[in-house]
């Protein structure tokens, strides 16, 4: 029976690297469920569809042709035949994702998606990381986990990361994006049995150790 590690938390948190990192270290897979919604809203404002109405995103729901690799060292992201992992990442689908992610039909379909890219997992176990995915996607998962960090100090890591953006245009979007995310799922307060670990005072290898360690107590992996 495959391990299911579910990693919830705000933007900027470490999600995506830790839960990588973990992943790696114990020989599990690693799905970035935000990729798929950001490769989403790429594919909206590359067809021109209109995103401040949700007729035309959910109708164009059926044709969305995704693949991401789960394995930690072999990460990528396509729609139809084309490589988006680094175009997923552009300030202009940071700005845009959210409103396509509030749909509900969007996230029926993307949930499915995960569900079954999580059934599909061939090795021990999978992190699936996000924002709701101890509450809906994976509520059941042997390890639950809201990984947090102080709200200045998810800033200061996230515009280290995009060299293109200013520190003051990188902490606007973030902290809208958070407010817009939290409308449509709550990822800052843990649901009952969900673990918060907080990194704000941890180093990256500090906080992989932290959830590796919890997820070793918790399972025999
Ligand atoms: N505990 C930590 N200490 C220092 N840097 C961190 C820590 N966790 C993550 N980072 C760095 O912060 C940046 C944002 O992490 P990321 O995984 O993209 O966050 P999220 O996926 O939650 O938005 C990355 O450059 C990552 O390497
Ligand atoms: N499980 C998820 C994952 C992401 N998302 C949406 O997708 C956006 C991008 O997710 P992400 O994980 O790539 O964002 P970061 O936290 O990495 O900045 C979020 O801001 C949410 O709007 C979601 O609604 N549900």
């Amino acid at each position: 029976m495959t391990i299911v590690v579910a990693v919830d938390g705000p933007a900027g948190s470490g999600k995506s690297s830790v839960s990588r990192a973990a992943a790696r270290a114990l020989g599990f897979d690693y799905l970035d469920t935000g990729a798929a919604y950001r490769a989403f809203a790429w594919r909206c404002l590359e067809e021109g569809i209109d995103t401040h109405g949700p007729r035309d995103v959910i109708e164009s729901l059926p044709s969305f042709e995704y693949a991401i690799g789960t394995d930690p060292d072999g990460y990528f992201v396509r729609v139809g035949s084309e490589d988006v992992t680094a175009d997923i990442r552009e300030p202009r689908i940071s700005s845009t994702v959210s409103s396509v992610a509030r749909i509900p039909e969007v996230r029926a379909h993307l949930t499915a998606l995960f569900r079954s890219i999580i059934a599909g997992t061939v090795k021990p176990g999978i992190v699936v990381e996000g924002r709701d995915i101890t509450t809906v996607v994976a509520p059941d998962a042997e390890v639950r986990i809201l990984l947090t960090a102080s709200e200045e100090v998810r800033m200061r890591r996230r515009s280290a990361e995009l060299s293109g953006e200013s520190a003051e245009a990188t902490a606007r979007e973030l902290s809208s994006r958070d407010a817009k995310d939290a409308k449509v799922v709550d990822f800052m307060n843990a649901a009952e049995g969900v673990v918060t670990v907080d990194s704000t005072d941890l180093d990256f290898d500090s906080t992989v150790h932290a959830v590796v360690t919890l997820v070793r107590e918790r399972t025999q992996a």
